[in-house]
C-alpha cells in the first residue's frame, strides 16, 4: 500500500510534539521509526493509523487521507500495534487473535475466513499458546500474540510499536526477519539502531518532532547523526555478511 506523509503534524498538551513530516515510506518494504525517547515516535503511528486527526498535513493512503476513511474500512487496511497490553482481559489467546477479525465480520458475527486466526497464529509463532489464557503469559509470549492479532486483521499497512519488546535476542530476529519478509508496507518504531540497521529497507528518524533524516540505512546511520540526533559517538562497520550497518558504540564520557 502507498502511504505518504504530507507535512503532517499535531500538538499535544499545546506543543507540537509532531510538526510537519514529509516523508515517504517504500510500499511492501520495512521502514524503521527511529529518534530518542520522546521524539514523537508513538504519536506519529497513531497519526498514521488515523487513530489522532492531523492538526497539519495529512497521512495519505493510497491518495485517501486516513482520518477520513470509515472505520471499518480503515480497521480492514491498517493494523497498530502499540506498546502497552493489559493484563488482565479474561480471555483465551485465540479470542485475543480473534479480536483482529471484528472488521471482517458480518452483522450475525461470523468470519468469511474461519482459518484466519490459525494462519496468524502459525505465522506470529503463537499456536502453541492458542487455548492459554491471556493474563498468564510472560512479556514475550504476549508480543507475539499481539502480532498474531495484528496479522490475523490482514493490513495493507502494518504499524508496530517497539515490536521487539520483550523479545529475546532469537524472537526479535525471527520477528523482523519475519516481518520484512511479508511483503507488507510496515512502520516499526525501534529503539535498537542495530536492529534497524540489519531488516530496515529505509528509515526515518524523528528529533523533537522533526524528520532529522529519512533514507537507506547505509545513507542515514553516519556517526554525525547519531551525535547530533542522539547525542552519542559510534564507528560505523561493515556486516561480514550481509555489508550491513553495524554500530559500534563508544562508551560516553564521563563528566570531569
Ligand atoms: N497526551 C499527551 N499530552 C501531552 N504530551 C504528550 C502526550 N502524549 C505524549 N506527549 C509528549 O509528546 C512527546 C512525544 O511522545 P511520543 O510518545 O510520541 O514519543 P516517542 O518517540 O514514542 O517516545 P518513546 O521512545 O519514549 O516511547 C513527548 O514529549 C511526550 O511527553
Amino acid at each position: 500500500m502507498d502511504l505518504t506523509l504530507d507535512g503532517v503534524g499535531t500538538r499535544l498538551g499545546g506543543r507540537w510534539v509532531v510538526d510537519g513530516i514529509d516523508a515517504t515510506p517504500p510500499a511492501g518494504h520495512l521502514t524503521g521509526l527511529l529518534g530518542p525517547n520522546g521524539a514523537g515516535k508513538t504519536t506519529l503511528l497513531r497519526l498514521i493509523a488515523g487513530l489522532l486527526p492531523p492538526e497539519k498535513g495529512a497521512v495519505l493512503v493510497e491518495d485517501a487521507a486516513v482520518h477520513e476513511l470509515p472505520r471499518k474500512a480503515r480497521a480492514r487496511r491498517i493494523a497498530l500495534l502499540e506498546q502497552e497490553s493489559t493484563s488482565t482481559v479474561p480471555l483465551t489467546v485465540r479470542e485475543v487473535v480473534s479480536l483482529g477479525r471484528i472488521p471482517y465480520r458480518s452483522l450475525w458475527g461470523t468470519d468469511p475466513d474461519d482459518a484466519a486466526v490459525d494462519r496468524a497464529l502459525v505465522s506470529a509463532q503463537a499456536d502453541h499458546l492458542a487455548e492459554r489464557p491471556w493474563s498468564s503469559l510472560s512479556g514475550g509470549e504476549r508480543q507475539r500474540v499481539q502480532i498474531a492479532r495484528a496479522l490475523a486483521q490482514e493490513p495493507e499497512l502494518l504499524l508496530l510499536d517497539e515490536p521487539t519488546n520483550h523479545l529475546d535476542v532469537s524472537a526479535q530476529l525471527s520477528l523482523l526477519a519475519f516481518v520484512r519478509d511479508l511483503g507488507t508496507t510496515t512502520v516499526a518504531a525501534l529503539h535498537d539502531l542495530n536492529l534497524a540497521a540489519a531488516f530496515c529497507e529505509h528509515v526515518l528518524v524523528l528529533a523533537d518532532g522533526h524528520l532529522a533524516a529519512a533514507g537507506h540505512p547505509r545513507d542515514v546511520l553516519r556517526p554525525d547523526l547519531l551525535r547530533e540526533v542522539y547525542g552519542v559517538e559510534a564507528d560505523i562497520l561493515e556486516h561480514p555478511r550481509t555489508g550491513r550497518p553495524v554500530i559500534a558504540f563508544h562508551e560516553p564520557r564521563r563528566p570531569q
